[in-house]
């Protein structure tokens, strides 16, 4: 029977529809609306879209949702100038400065300056630390959309055997955190595997829940997936024709596996949820309350 659909485009919808009553308490009792700025360097054609979609989402949940666009030559003090600006901006929650940024910047010290409070993107030093102590403040959100994901579509992770393949910082390192948390689409047993990683197929084929990660089109074979096991796929290639895929050859994977989450249309609107419900927890926790109360 193939496998059932971790459908991302409708969870996400889903969870933008259910912020919109914190949104308007934050409109209520700030005065304003939550506030998220996007910086976006140079003029990569993915990276322009993902930030104009950010854009679209974030005023679509009627946040202020603004994009600064800085050209591809822009220096890394020119960076860190802005980034300064936006930590000062009393109306600004949430900054993300979108990635890749060009070759004369260097990532780490641009995430590294982002006040980590305001750090939706969840990729600051102090975040990643906290998340990997058990006291999350702001996740990264390609992971933290997986969890939720799974969790609305009731998948149990309680015990499961976790295969996470890739190591970045972005998704590998932090996706692995979160499943072995204590708790609900957390208790996993996890494994991190790599490109570099001898036996791949047989690793994978351990997985009950298998989150591919490794950034090249269609690696994962369906032959390497154990039969009913829950597939997510993260990666994101556009074919010579123009056409979209992961990192797993979906239509294999899809005849062995129980469920499967889609590219596009599964993990990519999920990020972008996420960042929206970071932004909304962010201006929250600056008006000195939580959703919780
Ligand atoms: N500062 C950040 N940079 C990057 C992040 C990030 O979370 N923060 N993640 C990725 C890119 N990314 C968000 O920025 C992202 C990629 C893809 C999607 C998405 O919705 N994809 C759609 C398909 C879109 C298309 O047609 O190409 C889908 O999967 O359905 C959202 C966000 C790297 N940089
Ligand atoms: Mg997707």
């Amino acid at each position: 029977m193939p496998a059932r659909i971790l459908d991302g485009k409708q969870t996400a919808r889903e969870i933008r529809g259910e912020l919109a009553a914190r949104v308007a308490v934050v409109r209520d009792r700030l005065g304003r609306p939550p506030g998220l700025v996007a910086v976006l360097v140079g003029d990569d054609p993915a990276s322009a879209l993902y930030v104009k979609n950010k854009e679209k989402a974030a005023t679509g949940a009627g946040f202020s949702g603004e994009v600064l666009r800085l050209p591809g030559t822009t220096s890394e003090a020119e960076l860190l100038g802005v980034v300064d600006r936006l930590n000062e901006e009393e109306r600004v929650d949430g900054i993300l400065v979108q990635l890749p940024l060009p070759k004369q910047i260097d990532s780490d010290r641009v995430i590294d300056r982002i006040r980590p409070e305001k750090d939706v993107d969840g990729f600051h030093p102090e975040n990643v630390g906290l998340l990997a102590i058990g006291r999350p403040r702001f996740a990264s959100c390609t992971p933290l959309g997986v969890v939720e994901l799974l969790r609305r579509h009731g998948v149990e992770t309680r015990g499961k055997r976790a295969v996470v393949l890739g190591r970045s910082n972005i998704v590998g390192k932090p996706m692995a955190l979160l499943l072995l948390r204590k708790g609900a689409v957390g208790d996993a047993t996890v494994t991190v595997c790599h490109s570099a990683s001898e036996g791949l197929p047989e690793i994978v084929g351990e997985a009950d829940l298998l989150v591919a990660a490794v950034g090249r089109p269609e690696f994962v074979k369906g032959s390497w997936i154990k039969p009913g096991a829950v597939v997510v796929d993260v990666g994101i290639h556009r074919r010579p024709d123009g056409s979209l895929c992961g990192d797993v050859a979906f239509d294999e994977a899809a005849e062995v596996a129980s469920w499967i989450s889609p590219v596009p249309g599964g993990v990519g609107p999920m990020t972008i949820a996420m960042l929206l419900a970071n932004t909304v927890a962010s201006a929250e926790r600056r008006g000195g309350w939580t959703a919780e109360g």
